[in-house]
């Protein structure tokens, strides 16, 4: 078991989604499977992947919108993966979510004083303290005079201002955690570094775990202290940000990090090259390494299932390429 220091441990997680057909159910899409992790209190992991990896699904599913099918959710020490009623409404409050779009996230016939005070009346904050708590998130996330903020519906503000809002109301219970699922992907480039500097402040002041779901592994450097990396729904490698960057050990994140956009012009020739092929189908998925059909290094060994392997100190790979070092 981890210190006191540890806020999520997420063990040995599976989601299947089931397919049904009529009143049956004809399979199931296996979109997490075995995924384990740890976050400390007030620590950034980057949950880095491509579509359909299951960075959404692993985000939905520590937030308990989704029951998993199986593992365990270790949220302060205690399991959370089956909870319900008002143990699950107790939970609800300790976690806050950032979806990826701002215009889907805001209900638009809402005012942005109503879109915060909602999950304050839903937990039963009294009336006194609603309207100065609003105040607070709206003046933390610099959306100030409030005044003129209050009474506005979200299609009178920019992508970055109802961005600003969506974290306003993730953070307005106080909760310990918090999902960002891409949470900067849909909003211009200029604003990006904004949302993600004003972020990181919050995220410092209030000594927030964070789970950063994203596929853009160049924001990570800044905006993470370890990275997790998902492929087919399993995760292949797992480190401190500076090691994994350095030092990544799966091809799959090799290939990641060769496929970075490189800003200095010098380099502007060099062929970055990514895998071809597309991951494999999550609905039968084959057995052994799922990135095998993709890897340039894949051997006969492949075909069974790699187990995880600590390489250095919370660094861990799972890859048959090291699994004799
Ligand atoms: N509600 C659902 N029912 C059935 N299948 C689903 C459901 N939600 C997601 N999936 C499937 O699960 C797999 C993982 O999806 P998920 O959204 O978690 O991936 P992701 O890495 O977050 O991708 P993206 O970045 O595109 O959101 C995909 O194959 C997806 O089609």
């Amino acid at each position: 078991m981890g210190g006191s220091n540890m806020l999520l441990s997420v063990r040995n997680l599976y989601m299947w989604y089931p397919i049904r057909r009529f009143l049956s159910i004809v399979g199931y899409v296996k979109a997490v499977e075995d995924v384990s992790f740890d976050l400390d209190r007030g620590e950034i992991l980057a949950l880095v992947g491509e579509s359909g990896s299951g960075k959404t699904t692993v985000g939905k599913v520590v937030l308990r919108l989704y029951k998993p099918t199986k593992g365990e959710i270790l949220f302060e020490g205690r399991n959370i993966a089956n909870l319900d009623g008002k143990e699950l409404m107790w939970y609800r409050r300790q976690v806050g979510y950032v979806q990826q779009d701002p215009y889907g996230a805001l209900p638009p016939f809402m005012t942005i004083k109503r879109i915060l005070e909602e999950p304050l009346i839903i937990h039963g904050i009294k009336k006194e303290e609603r309207i100065d708590r609003i105040y607070k998130a709206l003046e933390e996330v610099r959306l100030t005079p409030v005044e003129d903020f209050l009474n506005k519906y979200p299609h009178q503000l920019s992508g970055g201002q109802q961005q600003r809002v969506v974290i306003a109301r993730a953070l307005i219970l106080r909760p310990k955690l918090v999902v960002a699922d891409e949470p900067v992907s849909m909003l211009d480039a200029s604003v990006r570094v904004e949302i993600l500097t004003l972020f990181r402040e919050l995220q410092k002041i209030h000594n927030l775990g964070i789970i950063y779901i994203t596929h853009d592994l160049a924001t990570t450097k800044y905006f993470s202290d370890k990275i997790a990396i998902m492929y087919a729904g399993q995760l292949v490698e797992r480190a401190p940000t500076q090691d994994l960057l350095k030092e990544p050990l799966h091809p799959y994140t090799q290939a990641l990090i060769k496929a970075i956009p490189d800003p200095d012009p010098r380099n502007r020739k060099i062929f970055r090259e990514t895998p071809a092929g597309e991951p494999p189908s999550l609905i039968n998925p084959p057995p052994g390494c799922r990135f095998r059909s993709r890897c340039p290094f894949a051997m006969d060994i492949c075909m069974k299932d790699p187990i995880e392997i600590e390489i250095k100190k919370n660094h861990y790979v799972k890859c048959w390429l090291y699994a004799n070092k």
